[in-house]
């Protein structure tokens, strides 16, 4: 399916009479975490394409396993455990890899697929992430894994960026073959393959820079400041900060910067996001997302005390499920009126990330601003509660689709010169972001003593489900 995908935009593209001899260099961005399998021999089909055939033709047999495991999966909690195990406990996990063992990163999936399939593993000579596996179709062989995307495998030493052998260890045999050495992320991997010059009049040399993954890009396309938070409301919600040193926690993930090999990014992930807040639309709001928006409008800042947590597959941000929702005096109710419900999901959906980026130890400054990218920033009622939640300017850029930009951004990049030039300094012509909400007068107040009492209550509710904090 991916591989068609590409094959379907491509065509398109010189259908359009797109002048693809222009291109002198090209990156992109896959999902993070998602694992794809290489069939032995696949590099040599790889490697000799016809041009005369699309790529999903040609590469049908070319996986060890046919459905690729994505982000979404959390099927490895024993893989967790044991990895965890292995290196002294989750807090050692995440000092070295910048995560504890989470389910959807890709060693736990790895180790998964070797214990379930074995074969299957065994006759693998290659795994790609998503984001090398696309680089890789480029370039007519074997793309490696970028550091930044590579800290989302639990795999990875974050402060000497090599592939730790205690995890490799723990995970399956011939690893690390298997994975290939890990690249910075700005690298120039080669150059685009004959196929694509052939087929669609790419220049010969045309650089392929090391794909990445889709937040570490967004990263790069928003042109994020030190002290600005990102808040990506994609399918899944995430957000994220650039740091200068690492602080690894149990909660969230440290991933090496995408654009500067001497930095970080903080990240936090809610699966609940996007396909949360259609799920309520359709229930309640005539699958309309102007329905839904004639809601946020016309209810107040703080939904009356009104508070609700809305997870109908398993968050990871914290381990809640369910849906639970409380009157202003704490008691949990089994119902809201319809304009309700959508305050209290879209409100409860921000405090968690204001909560949870403190936890990170984040502090809103008087000059943090909220850049927001991702489907959902297209609603400006969304984005209004942001600002006031979080009491900060929330601003979007041109595209909302700031991984696609980011990944033109690095390309750019790479083409200039790679780590001697700075990021910033490649693309300081860009556009600036624009205003999209700014707080409304009275929403920090509002929000002060709901922060408290939704820190409260979802602790009220993980006791519940998981018994007290050890
Ligand atoms: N006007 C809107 N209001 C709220 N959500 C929207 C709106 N338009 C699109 N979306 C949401 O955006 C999501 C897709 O976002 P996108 O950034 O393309 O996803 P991904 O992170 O998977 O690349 C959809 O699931 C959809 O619910
Ligand atoms: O798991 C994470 C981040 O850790 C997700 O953010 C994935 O990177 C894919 O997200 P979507 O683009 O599908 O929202």
């Amino acid at each position: 399916m991916w591989v068609q995908a590409l094959d379907i935009i491509l065509e398109k593209m010189k259908a359009s009479g797109f002048d693809f001899s222009q291109v002198l260099a090209l990156s992109g961005a896959g999902q993070q975490h998602g694992s794809v399998y290489w069939k032995s021999g696949a590099s040599q089909v790889l490697a000799s394409l016809s041009p005369d055939l699309l790529l999903h033709e040609q590469l049908q047999a070319c996986f060890s396993i046919s459905d690729c495991p994505v982000w979404m999966d959390s099927s490895t909690t024993a893989q967790c455990r044991q990895l965890e195990a292995t290196v002294g406990g989750a807090q050692a996990l995440s000092c070295l890899t910048g995560s504890r063992a989470y389910e959807r990163f890709t060693g736990n999936q790895i180790a998964k697929l070797y214990q379930q399939n074995p074969e299957a593993y065994s006759h693998t000579e290659r795994i790609s992430l998503v984001s090398s596996f696309a680089a890789s179709l480029f370039l007519g062989s074997h793309s490696p894994i970028d550091y930044s995307d590579g800290s989302g495998m639990n795999l990875l030493r974050i402060q000497d960026k090599i592939w730790s052998q205690a995890c490799l260890g723990a995970c399956a045999p011939h690893l690390e073959e298997k994975l290939g050495l890990p690249v910075p992320s700005c690298s120039v991997v080669g150059a685009i393959s004959s196929y694509f010059v052939q087929r669609y009049g790419f220049p010969p040399g045309c650089k392929v820079v090391a794909f990445t993954g889709d937040n570490p890009a967004s990263l790069a396309g928003m042109r994020l400041e030190e002290g600005d938070i990102a808040v990506s409301l994609g399918t899944s919600d995430t957000l994220f900060l650039w740091l200068q040193e690492p602080t690894p926690t149990l909660e969230g993930h440290i991933f090496c910067n995408p654009v500067d090999p001497q930095h970080y990014m903080a990240l936090l992930c809610f699966k609940n996001g996007s396909l949360m807040r259609e799920k309520i639309r359709d229930e309640l709001a005539s699958s309309s997302w102007s329905e839904f928006s004639k809601a946020l409008q016309s209810t107040e800042m703080g939904n009356s005390g009104n508070l609700g947590f809305y997870f109908d597959v398993m968050e990871i941000t914290p381990e809640i499920i369910g849906r639970h929702r409380f009157s202003a005096e704490n008691h949990e109710v089994s119902a809201f009126p319809w304009d309700v419900e959508i305050r209290a999901l879209i409100e409860g959906q921000f405090m968690a990330k204001k909560i949870h980026a403190e936890g990170l130890g984040y502090r809103v400054m008087p000059k943090t601003k909220i850049l927001a990218t991702g489907g959902a920033s297209h609603n400006r009622d969304i984005l209004q509660v942001l600002a006031d939640v979080f009491g900060t300017p929330v601003y979007v850029t041109d595209t909302a689709n700031s991984a696609c930009v980011g990944s033109a951004y690095r390309a750019f990049h790479g083409l200039a010169a790679g780590t001697d030039v700075p990021f910033s300094e490649v693309v300081k012509l860009a556009p600036n972001p624009r205003l999209a909400a700014a707080p409304t007068p009275g929403a920090s107040q509002v929000y002060e003593a709901l922060l408290q009492r939704y820190a409260m209550l979802e602790q009220r509710i993980l006791t519940q489900t998981r018994g007290p904090p050890e």
